[in-house]
């Protein structure tokens, strides 16, 4: 599901979805006679526009063919496609500050164990990555447990904590640019593409792990998906957060069509929060034949996914990483002091969705 604009499957090029994502995907070219990387201009005649159609509605009281504000008590507008029931859209949800305070979260905190990330498979639990980020630090393996750490890999086992990698200054690492042995910390950021959050996400078996050690999901952030939740709940019944998958993009990610169907019960919403750079998020049908709706997501817009919209494939191929179109500026302005220095950098040229979900 997850992949980079350079290795999509290529089974499946033949359906709407997939022609979908090849449309709207990163391209880069070399002009002749520059060694440059351009990037290709893409065709968004067709990309909804939530920001737009919420201002439209402000001053005119209407909403284009296909679109109506849903009739509801939730203090701000709420939009749907006609023909795509359990699919809401919120945009600009959030305060800046609010997305400035999950973005820090989501780099400082979310990442932390028991929370899973990506990069567990390969380095075993990791702790106080964004420390280490902002102090120049390195991750390097002992050399002495090579062997412990191979045993461990072909064993299937996933927590490599008898590796022992831990972080050291960067003059100490021993070889200097040894690279099986030892990686720099802001390379592990950029290269951080999942965490989990509460019940914790089993990618293998596509499943949750019920017996994996977990926190709850943070209060703070409970509040708030319930909160946000409430236009897609039915009637009577509150949200239950219990767990959450926190994806990290950089230039040139993307996150292929899938369905999220693990959940017992699909008349409650996934609620979807987008942070950072702009992207396009596909809304397809219950087949990658149909073609799917594309529409702009931006940092504090907020999409609700339930009942038969669970159904339905969905996926980012593209985030806008460059300054023109990321519309990133005034967010990272808000990380000015020198400790925020490295989320501000991060977040220039990335995108994280943090998508809360009631399991049972
Ligand atoms: O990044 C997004 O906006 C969508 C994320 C998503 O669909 C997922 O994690 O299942
Ligand atoms: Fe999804």
């Amino acid at each position: 599901m997850y992949g980079s604009s350079a290795e999509l499957p290529s089974d499946s090029d033949r359906t709407a979805f997939r022609k979908a994502e090849k449309k709207y995907k990163l391209y880069k070219t070399t002009a002749p006679k520059s060694r440059k990387k351009q990037i290709q201009t893409v065709d968004l005649s067709e990309v909804y526009d939530f920001r737009s159609v919420l201002q439209t509605f402000e001053q005119e009281s209407r909403t284009p063919p296909g679109i109506f504000k849903l009739r509801s008590d939730f203090h701000l507008p709420v939009f749907c496609f006609e023909d795509r029931p359990g699919f809401y859209f919120i945009p600009g949800a959030l305060s800046i500050e609010e997305q400035s305070h999950w973005i820090g979260e989501s780099l400082t905190s979310f990442p932390q164990p028991p929370n899973r990330t990506n990069h567990n498979a390969i380095y075993g639990s990791i702790h106080d990555l964004f420390i280490a980020v902002q102090s120049g630090k390195v991750l390097t393996r002992a050399q002495n447990t090579v062997v412990d750490a191979q045993h461990d890999l072909h064993s299937g086992q996933d927590n490599l904590d008898a590796c022992k990698w831990t972080f050291s200054e960067e003059s100490e690492s021993i070889p200097k640019r040894d690279s099986c042995n030892s990686i720099v910390a802001s390379t592990l950021l950029r290269k951080l593409r999942w965490s989990t959050l509460g019940l914790q996400f089993d990618w293998s078996k596509r499943n949750y792990d019920v017996s994996l050690p977990h926190n709850k999901i943070p209060d703070a952030l409970c509040r708030l998906a319930k909160k946000l939740a409430a236009p897609a709940m039915p009637v009577g019944e509150e949200f239950q957060p219990e767990a959450a998958i926190v994806n990290y993009f950089g230039s040139g990610d993307m996150l292929g069509g899938h369905l999220d169907d693990m959940e017992a019960d699909w008349s409650k919403p996934i609620v979807s929060i987008s942070l950072g750079c702009k992207a396009i998020f596909l809304l397809g049908g219950k087949s990658r034949e149909e073609t799917p709706v594309a529409m702009l997501l931006r940092s504090g817009d907020i999409v609700l996914m339930a009942g038969q919209a669970r159904e339905c494939f969905h996926g980012v191929p593209r985030i806008f990483t460059d300054e023109e179109n990321a519309e990133v500026s005034i967010l990272a302005s808000q990380f000015s002091c020198k400790d925020d220095r490295c989320l501000a950098e991060y977040i220039r040229t990335s995108r994280i969705n943090i998508n809360i979900r009631q399991v049972n």
